[in-house]
């Protein structure tokens, strides 16, 4: 995208975030890449040659829960290494201005939008600085300290799992009504850095097309066109973390 389409591009962006009552924005692994967090699709969906859907699901948990604290300690490992970037700070910015009126829905499951500052965060795929037990199922804070391979309960002794929804499990009932309902009422949905491919975080996108009260905005922002581009009404391609800051000028 030129600078020149750039600019008319942010120009239709910021003029219908400006009429906006409500806000919402959708957020993938694409707007953590510059602070360092490695995206799915750029390591092709594989983690040390373990297609991720294999060790982020219950039945990689049954074969080899040892391999799975690997992968998510290493994750942790990552983000304990990284700070936030200019784009999760844009978004904290943006939020001081819709306030209430103003939800961020996220699938990272780094927590680098709660650590920017953002408050109205709906980790709607889970957290890797919390635990939950596989017994009495009670959820840890655990920050990103080593767990070790195979941690357990402090309660019980049971094994401890990541509080991260895998492949083939549902989404936090509450939360993913909440992000459900964000969605549906906003005016503008900002869908930033992800390939819109994993469901059913990418219903949301279709979901405020057939908005509550009129069909929302979708501004898409991104490095390239995705899934979610059939839907957009305008593209910023772009870092996140170069654009974001741009449409609140
Ligand atoms: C692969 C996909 C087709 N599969 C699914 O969607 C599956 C199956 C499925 C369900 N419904 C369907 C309908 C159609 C097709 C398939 C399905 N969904 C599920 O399994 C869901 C659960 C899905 C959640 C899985 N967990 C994650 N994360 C936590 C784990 C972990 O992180 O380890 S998903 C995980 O992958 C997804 C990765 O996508 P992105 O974040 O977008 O990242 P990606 O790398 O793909 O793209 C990065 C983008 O950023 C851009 N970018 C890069 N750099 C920058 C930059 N600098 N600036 C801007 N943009 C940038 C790139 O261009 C790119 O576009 C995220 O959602 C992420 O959270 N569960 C379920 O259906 O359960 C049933 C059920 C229902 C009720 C009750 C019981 C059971
Ligand atoms: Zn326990």
């Amino acid at each position: 995208m030129t600078d020149a389409e750039l600019d008319a591009a942010l120009d239709r962006a910021a003029h219908w975030l400006r009429l906006a009552e409500r806000v919402c924005v959708l957020t993938g692994a694409g707007v953590s890449a510059e602070s360092g967090v490695p995206t799915f699709r750029a390591s092709d969906g594989l983690w040390e040659g373990h297609r991720i859907e294999d060790v982020a699901s219950p039945d990689g948990w049954d074969r080899n829960p040892l391999l799975v604290w690997q992968f998510y300690n290493a994750r942790r490992a990552n983000v304990a290494t990284v700070k936030p970037n200019p784009g999760h700070f844009a978004l904290v910015a943006m939020e001081d201005r819709w306030r209430e009126r103003f939800a961020l829905v996220t699938q990272n499951v780094d927590g680098l939008h709660l650590d920017a500052g953002s408050t109205n965060v709906l980790e709607i795929h889970g957290s890797l600085r919390q635990t939950r037990c596989t017994v009495c199922e009670s959820v840890a804070n655990r920050g990103l300290e080593p767990l070790g391979d195979a941690p357990e309960c402090p309660q019980c002794r049971g094994r401890l799992r990541p509080h991260i929804v895998w492949f083939g499990e549902g989404l936090p009932q509450d939360i993913w009504s909440a992000a459900r309902l964000a969605a549906y009422q906003c005016h503008v949905l900002l869908v930033v850095g992800t390939s819109a491919v994993v469901h059913p975080a990418a219903s949301l996108i279709p979901l405020a097309k057939r908005g509550e009260v009129t069909p929302a905005k979708v501004i898409e922002v991104n490095l390239t066109p995705t899934e979610a581009s059939a839907y957009a009404d305008v593209g910023l391609y772009g870092p996140s973390g170069a654009v974001l800051p741009k449409l609140l000028q």
